[in-house]
């Protein structure tokens, strides 16, 4: 999608407050999007449109140069070789009009114009010739130009803490940055012509200068409406930009679930598709006003800025012809001025419009400046203390966690010790802190107070890449990647080569071997419907999936939430065995599980309630009533009444042996 076309589809309203938010429907609702980090980055932005030239053309220039030196020293090279050419060229034509206006028979005076007409004529091909090779540098440039960027900012995003993934306003910034790549590669071929426009332009200048003192200013009048004009019309773009961009996410979201592969089936059983796209129209029609609005402004400043450089044109060739006519100025350096003021207007023309396109995408690139100076701020730290080589336990202290934006704590003073070797159960009811509590010891949140210390060094100071090594996770809701099963299988740990040996074994120890032989490619089947050859498989083969990838991971902790909701009775059994034999072989496993009778085999079992630890123990001394507060007893035996309770009644049949319907 386009910018122009993002923005067409896009919801306007009226003005850009921070309190307004647009009501689709009644029912759905996007913020506005003008949060105070918004304004500030818009006032970057603008800062960034205000900013000078030089400093735009740098950006381009050190991109190009870094995406690659030898195209970046042609287009240069040329550019330069093309607008020295230009200026001789002028030059060659006031001789050659010199020596032809010149009293004398027409013979001679062709003779003596020879040499300048060939000057001209070999610099023509000069200027051509550099001319192409400018261009097809200029193509292999902008499109490394825009990989750089994009990798730039994709590394440094893939770095940054969780909480900034989750930051609406860090989502903002990397949905309008995500153009500034697109931007930084335009930048390039812009920029190029900002150099080629300047260079005629001085060439035109200095011969015009050399004419008459008084061109110059003339042709330089001539140049600013048309300045005003292109500069009031891309500002007007960028805010509108900045004031959609939540929008056209929201449109964007909304296109993306009417085509989801996972949504398909409740859109058409509940119907869901009319209600979708009554709101992608709404968004579609406010934003035509919008588009209305922006119109109406371009043609206002057009008519002005048309205005204007009618009267600074009338006024050059005015002043042109006063020349000539009082007899200051002979017939051929009028004749080159006239050459002169057309290059030089044709070249102005050419490097207003494009100084207007460098800046307008700059605005776009400084977002995408501000995105990764953002994320380098909040990309997860390097370096750190070193964990010991043999960690005896990991140890959450008085652990608080409160969610930016929650009004209150999803973990409370939290006090927990996972031994080595061991496996510890997490449980309790839905919204507990039991997922919370994985995410802090696997190091990706980090405590607001207290400290999780692996083997005695805090998760706060310690070199995290350390710890992310040390964990296998397999979360509830564990990535399915739309790749291959060996590649869904070898992803935990890429660097290490995904060859059958390990990959099987892996497959085999989770149970998901059973799962790749029914697949047509085994292995290499792509596990992404939609796709040429892509299979589709149930929610309990992805899980063995997602089972055989911690496998394949290793490390010295196993953190498996809900391992088994998707699976089958034997199927569930089988994980837990596997669980308890990897606990056995010296791995330390935590279990998070709402199933309480596999947590019988558990070392330890900590009960989570509201964010606190409310009951630990052994299974054992949970459920016995001497040891135990009861709190475990009570959510165990609530679970196995449900087995327990005597079936329903059967119901009588209205209907009789024969199948005939009993009277009443
Ligand atoms: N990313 C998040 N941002 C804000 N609040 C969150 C986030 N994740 C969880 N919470 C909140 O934190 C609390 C604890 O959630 P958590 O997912 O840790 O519970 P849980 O015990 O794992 O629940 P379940 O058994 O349903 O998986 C809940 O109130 C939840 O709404």
């Amino acid at each position: 999608m386009t910018r122009t076309s993002a923005t067409a589809t896009a919801a306007a309203t009226d003005g850009p407050s921070a309190s307004e938010r647009l009501l689709f429907g009644g029912e759905l609702t996007y913020d506005h999007g003008w949060g105070a980090h918004d304004g500030a980055w818009l006032k970057l932005g603008l800062r960034a449109m205000a900013g000078s030239l030089p400093r735009q053309v740098a950006v381009a220039v050190r991109l190009a140069r870094e995406a690659d030196p030898r195209a970046f020293a042609t287009v240069a090279l040329s550019e330069i070789t093309r607008g020295v050419a230009q200026a001789v060229s002028l030059v060659a034509v006031n001789a050659l009009l010199v020596e032809l206006l010149a009293p004398g028979d027409i013979t001679g005076r062709l003779r003596a114009a020879l040499p300048s007409l060939v000057l001209v004529a070999v610099l023509a091909v000069i200027g051509s010739a550099c001319r192409s090779a400018s261009s097809a540098a200029t193509g292999i440039l902008e499109p490394k130009a825009q990989r750089v960027a994009t990798e730039r900012y994709l590394g440094l995003v893939a770095r940054v803490e969780l909480e900034a993934i989750e930051d609406d306003a860090f989502h903002k910034l990397m949905d309008s940055a995500q153009w500034g790549a697109d931007s930084a590669r335009r930048m390039v071929g812009y920029c190029t012509s900002v150099v080629t426009s300047a260079i005629s332009l001085v060439a035109a200048a200095g011969v015009l200068t050399v004419l008459h003192p008084v061109l110059l200013p003339l042709l330089m009048l001539m140049a600013l409406p048309n300045a005003w004009g292109s500069l009031t019309m891309a500002r007007h773009r960028y805010i509108s930009w900045h004031r959609f961009v939540q929008h056209v996410r929201a449109a964007k979201l909304i296109g993306q679930l009417l085509i989801n592969q996972q949504a398909a089936a409740e859109i058409r059983v509940h119907g869901v598709a009319p209600f979708l796209l009554r709101h992608f129209r709404r968004m579609a029609e406010t934003s035509e006003r919008e588009q209305t609005r922006l119109s109406w402004t371009g043609a206002r400043t057009h008519v002005v800025a048309d205005a204007a450089r009618g009267a600074a044109t009338l006024a050059t060739y005015g002043a042109l012809g006063l020349l000539l006519w009082d007899g200051r100025m002979g017939l051929a350096v009028a004749g080159t001025a006239v050459l002169a003021i057309r290059s030089g207007a044709a070249s102005i023309t050419d490097l207003v419009l494009r100084v207007t396109d460098v800046q307008e995408e700059a605005l776009f690139v400084a977002d995408l400046q501000t995105l990764c100076e953002e994320a380098a701020r909040r990309a997860i730290p390097s370096g750190g203390r070193d964990l010991p080589d043999t960690v005896d336990e990991i140890r959450f202290e008085k652990v608080s966690f409160t969610y930016p934006g929650a009004d209150t704590p999803s973990l409370h003073e939290v006090d927990l010790v996972i031994p080595r070797g061991r496996t510890v159960a997490v449980v309790g009811r839905n919204g507990s802190g039991k997922s919370t509590l994985v995410r802090l010891l696997s190091g990706v949140r980090l405590p607001d107070s207290g400290r999780v210390l692996w083997g005695g060094v805090s998760t706060a100071e310690a070199d995290r890449a350390q710890v992310f090594d040390r964990v296998a996770m397999v979360a509830q809701d564990f990535y399915r990647w739309p790749f291959t099963a060996r590649v869904n299988i070898g992803i935990g740990r890429s660097a290490v080569p995904m060859d059958d040996v390990s990959i099987t074994a892996a497959a085999v120890h989770a149970g998901a071997d059973e799962v790749v032989e029914k697949l047509p490619r085994g292995l290499d089947s792509l596990l992404a419907r939609g796709y040429k050859g892509g299979q589709e498989i149930s929610g309990g083969q992805w899980q063995k999936i997602g089972l055989a990838r911690a496998r394949h991971r290793g490390g010295a902790l196993l953190i498996v939430d809900e391992p088994t909701s998707a699976l089958d009775p034997a199927a569930e059994q089988r994980v837990f065995d596997q669980i308890h034999r990897l606990a056995g072989s010296g791995r330390t496993t935590v279990l998070i599980t709402h199933r309480l009778h596999s947590v019988r085999n558990a070392d330890l079992v900590y009960v989570l309630d509201g964010g606190r630890v409310v009951e630990h123990g052994t299974f054992d001394a949970l459920m016995d009533p001497a040891t135990g507060t009861g709190v475990f007893r009570e959510m165990y035996e609530l679970q196995a009444r449900q087995f327990l309770r005597p079936g329903v009644p059967a119901q009588a049949s209205p209907f009789d042996a024969a199948g005939e319907e009993r009277s009443p």
